[in-house]
């Protein structure tokens, strides 16, 4: 488990003014990697670390030369036009880039000028899914979304026996992963409609969105050989946002017995910015099992899982109609929630995916399953919050949504905030749903 180091210290100081901007997602003691480019031009793909409004160019930072060490060599990897190779390289070397940068980012750094004429702006700044991702698996962690949808999907038999066992997952589409901006024409496929005896192919009705966080693996493990759960997190380069859009419609004909399948592997969506566990680590807090509740076989238990193996992630959903887009307004608030109660933690979920000799690659992303609360506000889909499509959310202005509709724009926003720690944000995640095609 990562201790606290110097890297976390509220008090520091970073040289460029917007780090210390009110509410600022990216103060000196985050540090989140993405892959971008200036907008509009031809030039390269490469890493970068968010610092304030601004980028640190990585394939700039390695042509300066300004590090050494095991820090050189962990911007040399992200200089290329996907994360992999920083990944592969392991937790001992992202940590020392991270001490490098927190050092040369303070008041008074003697690397200030060099790392200054590394810096682009995000607002000039457009981005990439940042790894090659060969696989994705999407779990199944929050046990309220798992009663909720299952209340809906399985009436007689809402929460499956095995639910407080194995952390269930399936495996999911790495192709159609996109980056924050995604536009998807609304999936078509087989549904059958109720009371209908024989399906159609139609442009899905239902289609939902489902609030998660994405795991990006970062050195993965040999085929065959599990990773302990003392070590599951040694594997995690860094968590981001994810949206796991759904065609419920699509999902309730198509789903038994193998599980999601063309309902969901059409588009998924995820935030530019990976977070690291590292930047995280003043937000561990105690993964606890309701009362009563069995506790995880010893392969899935841990004292450090125990003791801090959840972390509180702040998360929320926004929705904006085409109406509101054009009115010139904001998104409309649709969900708050926390990470904090998911029922399965990041170690198990890795853990728990190797038991088998599953061997995991660097880049593999780990969806965290939908993030409902345990409460209705705190849900994480709209076949939630509108129980099954029958209770509208009202928006401003008189509209009113169950599922989405064409034009309509959903983001999700994460940050860690508390008294004696600093803000740390995930940023933004933008997705579109453009008409049937
Ligand atoms: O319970 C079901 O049959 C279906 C569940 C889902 O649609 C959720 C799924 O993709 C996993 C998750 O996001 O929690
Ligand atoms: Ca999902
Ligand atoms: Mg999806």
């Amino acid at each position: 488990m990562t201790l606290l180091n110097e890297t976390h210290d509220p008090l520091l100081r970073c040289w460029l003014p917007s780090a210390h901007a009110q509410g600022a997602d990216f103060p000196i003691q985050n540090l989140p990697f993405a892959v971008f480019r200036r907008k509009g031009r031809t030039e390269p793909w490469r890493g970068g670390v968010a610092i304030g409004d601004q980028i640190i160019d990585l394939a700039a930072l390695a042509r300066a030369g300004v590090f050494s060490g095991h820090a050189a060599v962990a911007v040399q990897a992200g200089a290329g036009d996907k994360l992999n190779a920083l990944m592969a390289l392991g937790h001992g070397v992202w940590s020392a880039l991270r001490l490098a940068l927190s050092r040369a980012l303070r008041e008074g750094a003697p690397e200030q000028a060099a790392l200054q004429a590394c810096l682009v702006p995000q607002a000039e700044a457009e981005y990439d899914v940042p790894a090659r991702i060969g696989d994705y698996t999407d779990f199944y962690t929050s046990v309220h979304h798992a009663t909720n949808i299952g209340r809906l999907f399985r009436p007689d038999n809402p929460l499956m026996p095995n639910y407080k066992w194995v952390p269930i997952g399936y495996h999911g589409r790495a192709s159609s992963i996109g980056v924050s901006g995604q536009a998807f024409p609304r999936p078509k496929g087989q549904t059958l409609p109720p009371g209908a005896h024989t399906p159609s192919v139609v442009p899905s009705k239902r289609l939902d969105i489902e609030l998660e966080l994405g795991i990006f693996v970062g050195e993965g493990n040999a085929q065959g050989d599990a990773v302990p759960i003392t070590e599951a997190e040694q594997h995690v380069f860094g968590i981001c946002l994810l949206n796991d859009w759904s065609a419920r419609d699509l999902q309730a004909w198509e789903y038994q017995p193998l599980g999601p399948f063309l309902a969901k592997n059409f588009a998924t969506t995820i935030s530019p910015w990976i977070v690291t566990l590292q930047a995280l680590a003043p937000y561990r807090v105690a993964f606890t099992r309701p009362e009563g509740d069995p506790e995880p076989l010893p392969y899935l238990d841990s004292p450090a899982n125990r003791a801090g193996g959840a972390f509180d992630i702040q998360l929320q959903v926004g929705l904006r109609t085409p109406r509101m887009a054009a009115a010139g307004q904001g998104d409309a608030s649709i969900c708050r929630t926390s990470y904090r109660h998911a029922y399965w933690t990041v170690a198990q979920m890795l853990t728990h995916h190797t038991v088998n000799g599953c061997n995991l690659q660097p880049g593999d992303l780990l969806g965290s399953g939908t993030l409902s609360g345990p409460t209705l506000d705190q849900a994480g889909a709209l076949i939630e919050l509108t129980t099954g499509g029958k209770n509208p959310l009202q928006l401003p202005g008189g509209e009113q949504r169950v599922f989405l509709e064409d034009g309509d724009s959903v983001v999700l926003r994460g940050w860690c905030e508390k008294p004696g720690a600093a803000r740390i944000g995930f940023g933004e995640c933008w997705g579109t749903v453009l008409p049937a095609r």
